[in-house]
């Protein structure tokens, strides 16, 4: 499947397999074929522009150099810089090395200070990256990276883990490509932390090898394919009942504007009506979105009604009241902000969430993760794959470990990487409107784990039509996001109500 996403472990499982009954260097060559196509409609008109091959000590190395005699066979001009290190190459990567030797491509020990290049091919690590890229390998990483042309990265971008999307420290660095072609499956780490911003765009190319013979993958790559099924036209024939209530729980004093952006997210994600229930007196109704209905928390009846509990919402005595009374009852639970804090310092509420049979929903950023886990930020964002699915184990609910790539796991370990959204979101109260957004598809009647695929999408996917309407990345603010989520839902609805099928990812 082409969502699949393995680790490097399974990644090398899938190597020595297919490598059975293959002659020496087939994967290889195929995956230097493949990156030479690629690099040469990465180039397009350009074809007479010089191509800066990287090759490194280890396999990657020899793709790089498969890569080159491929493109010299093309008639570009090749340039390898070729490193190979202490140890002896592979004698799959001396053959292309003897290949690209034998043919125009030409070979220099140095960058020249002045190099106009069309492009530039990674291949100075892969999956075998081992430490922090230091010496002359930094030199040429830096250099790439000061480069304005294109970058093609051959499977991972040097530098970068490729289960992880960490750049491999302390103190490392790593290619940032415009694209990347990954070999015989996709990789977590090319999508989450740093991975956005180093790989680029992300091709998949299997080598050959049948996709059947794969195994299960560590996590997929989220598309609205994975919650499209409950996407439906509305009936002319409904009322606001009919989309269920949502509640926002929270807003103690001095932090209301986290709940209404909550319920703004909510009511533009189609819930029939929105509370805020707010700790605080606050104001008697918003102007900005008089639909909503304010009302006090103490007292709020939560039956019948989606809560999405914790948007500033503090940690006084109250508070924890709110959420413990919100545990117990069998309303479907988005869990933000204070309340994931507040379950974070106290055994006794993670032990009702734990117990919980109605549908509930996590959706911290990592500190708030760090302290559900007792662990530190570093800690988590070193593996949020698998700090995401310790959560759903401990919470036994759906999360979503929010950062570039969220994370979407599940108690029974399944695990999805949002690919949608962009640096816009860096920004106040758009957890928040996240949050809102997930209620009201909850309140809607969508299981928990389509409600966090598709909240995660639809959100981020909000955040990329803003910035396709110039609305940031820079100054882009939460408020903006709830009528653009508006839209993305629409749109998603429209194009599975047409007879053309169903949505793209
Ligand atoms: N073996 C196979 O079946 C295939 C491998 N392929 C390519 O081979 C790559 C994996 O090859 P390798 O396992 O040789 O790994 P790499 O090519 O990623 O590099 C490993 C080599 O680099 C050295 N090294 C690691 N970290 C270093 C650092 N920071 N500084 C200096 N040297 C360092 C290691 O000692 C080793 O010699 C894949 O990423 C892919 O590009 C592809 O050709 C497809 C098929
Ligand atoms: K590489």
């Amino acid at each position: 499947m082409d969502n699949h996403l393995y680790t490097v472990a399974q990644l090398r499982a899938i190597e020595t397999a297919a490598y059975t009954g293959l002659p020496a260097g087939t994967l290889m060559r195929r995956a230097g074929e493949a990156a030479a196509r690629y690099a040469l409609e990465l180039l397009g008109d350009r074809r007479d522009k010089p191509v800066l091959v990287l090759a490194g000590p280890g396999n990657n190395g020899g793709d790089a150099l498969e890569a080159a005699a491929r493109l010299a066979d093309a008639g570009v001009d090749a340039t390898v810089l070729f490193q190979p290190g202490q140890r002896e190459i592979s004698e799959e990567a001396q053959s292309a090395h003897e290949r690209a030797r034998a043919g125009t491509v030409g070979f220099i020990d140095m960058l020249p200070p002045d190099g106009d290049w069309g492009l530039v091919v990674d291949g100075l690590f892969g999956i075998g990256l081992a430490r922090p890229i230091e010496g002359d390998y930094r030199e040429m990483v830096d250099a790439v990276n000061a480069m304005r042309c294109p970058v093609l990265a051959l499977d991972v971008p040097s530098g970068l883990d490729a289960d992880t999307g960490a750049v491999v420290g302390p103190g490392g660095v790593a290619v940032r490509a415009s694209h990347t072609i990954t070999f015989l499956g996709d990789k977590p780490g090319l999508h989450t932390l740093d991975g956005r911003d180093h790989a680029g765009q992300v091709r998949v190319e299997m080598l050959g090898v049948d996709p059947a013979q794969l195994p299960a993958p560590v996590a997929r790559r989220g598309g609205a394919e994975l919650f499209g099924h409950l996407l439906a036209a509305r009936r002319h024939n409904s009322h606001k009942g009919s989309y269920g209530d949502v509640a926002i729980v929270g807003g103690a004093h001095g932090m209301l504007g986290a709940p209404l952006l909550a319920a703004r997210g909510a009511l533009h994600a189609g819930a029939g009506r929105v509370f805020v229930a707010m700790l605080d007196a606050g104001p008697g109704y918003d102007s900005v979105q008089p639909e909503l209905m304010l009302r006090q928390a103490d007292g709020f009846d939560f039956t019948g009604r989606t809560l999405v509990i914790g948007p500033g919402m503090g940690d006084s005595a109250t508070a924890m009241r709110l959420l413990a009374r919100a545990l117990d009852g069998d309303s479907p639970l988005l869990i933000d902000a204070d309340a994931i804090n507040l379950i974070g310092a106290s055994p006794d509420l993670l032990a009702r969430l734990a117990g919980r049979a109605a549908p509930s929903v996590l959706t911290p950023h990592p500190l708030e993760g760090a302290r559900l886990l007792g662990m530190t930020t570093s800690v988590i964002q070193a593996d949020r794959l698998e700090a995401a699915r310790e959560m759903a184990l401990r919470t036994r609910a759906t999360v979503i470990l929010k950062g570039s790539g969220s994370i979407v796991a599940r108690p029974d370990g399944e695990m999805v990487i949002n690919p949608t959204g962009n640096a816009g979101l860096a920004t106040a109260g758009s957890g928040d409107v996240l949050a809102g957004i997930c209620g009201a598809l909850l309140a809607q009647g969508w299981p928990a784990w389509e409600a966090a695929l598709g909240a995660a999408w639809i959100h981020g996917a909000a955040a990329d039509l803003l910035v396709a309407h110039g609305i940031g990345p820079i100054g882009m603010t939460a408020g903006e996001l709830p009528a653009a989520a508006r839209a993305v839902l629409n749109l998603l609805v429209a194009e599975v109500s047409t007879p053309s099928g169903p949505p793209r990812s």
